[in-house]
């Protein structure tokens, strides 16, 4: 169900990246990543960002979560413009709006067990862990389908998808009511992916969660969105509910998008595995599983 007000909404959204090239007669050469970029999430319903490579979906999503800031425009919370926050009001914000990111093997610390890692943002804040880390951990292992019995493991002690349960955990932690999904289900192999879609759409169902969903397969996309903004160029090109714009879309760019056959990645788990594999072998003895 959706409420009628955005929880979460941007409006000309920009940021630009500046880098000088090589030699003494470099150039500072400006690139408008996101350039002028809106979009609006309510409770309960999920709104995917797609584009290709370098369309600025994940510079759009952490400007969203203000894990950087923009060059101009707004991100704003319940009304609220978020941008110029610091101190108890960014950890409020930070409580309400949690990432959970693309490779779980890189955002989640291979030295910390399962227990520490999800109770990280509560420390972080300063917040007392309700009911103890280890309860706690055991419940929000428990509401992800991952064995509470689990909790002293190291991320590299479970597979990719079992670990990118681990970072939706992570994010549950401090309850909040939007989360960023920044490509989360794109390194995990296809029948992997269905199951944390499901996982993420049964606990959009019990907490009205608001996902922005970041994502370039659209397979995926398609199964998850309510509503979807095409990226192109750092700009929305084209936005609307899923269906309709599945079914008759109004720019040429979504049209290409539409056409290209869905990508799966085989080569992504391969990589995963192996860095994995390094991770694992790097672990000192003393920090495995209690
Ligand atoms: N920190 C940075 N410094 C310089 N340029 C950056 C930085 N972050 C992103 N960019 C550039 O901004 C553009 C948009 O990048 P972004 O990662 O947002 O795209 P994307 O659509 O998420 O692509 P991908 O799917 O490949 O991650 C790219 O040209 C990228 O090289």
């Amino acid at each position: 169900m959706t409420e009628d007000a955005p929880l979460l909404s941007a409006r000309g959204l920009v940021r630009e990246f500046t880098s000088r090239g090589g030699g003494p007669l470099a150039r500072r050469r400006v690139l408008r990543a996101v350039d002028g970029v809106d979009l609006d999430v309510r409770a309960g319903e999920t709104l995917a960002l797609v584009g290709e490579s370098g369309s600025g979906k994940s510079t759009t999503a952490r400007l969203a979560a203000r894990l950087l800031d923009p060059t101009e425009g707004t991100v704003s919370y319940q009304g609220e413009d978020v941008t110029r926050l610091t101190g108890a009001a960014l950890h409020h914000f930070r409580s309400q709006v949690q990432v959970v990111f693309q490779d779980p093997f890189s955002s989640l610390n291979p030295r910390h067990t399962v227990e520490r890692i999800v109770t990280a943002p509560l420390r972080y804040q300063r917040r007392p862990v309700p009911g103890g880390a280890r309860a706690f951990t055991r419940a929000l292992m428990e509401r992800v389908g991952l064995n509470p019995d689990h909790s002293g493991r190291h991320p590299a002690q479970f597979s990719g998808g079992q670990a990118q349960r681990i970072g939706i955990a992570r994010a549950l932690a401090v309850g909040p009511r939007i989360v960023v999904c920044d490509e989360a289900v794109s390194a995990l192999d296809v029948s992997v992916q269905a199951r944390v879609i499901n996982l993420l759409r049964r606990l959009q169902r019990e907490e009205g969660l608001g996902y922005l969903f970041i994502a370039h397969d659209l397979a995926v996309v398609r199964q998850i969105a309510d509503r979807v903004a095409v990226l192109h160029h750092g700009r929305v090109v084209e936005s609307g509910d899923r269906d309709s714009l599945f079914a008759a879309p109004r720019h040429a760019y979504t049209r290409t998008l539409l056409a290209a056959v869905p990508r799966i990645r085989p080569e992504w788990e391969a990589a995963r595995r192996a860095r994995a594999a390094e991770r694992a072998a790097a672990t000192p003895p003393e920090e495995e599983s209690r």
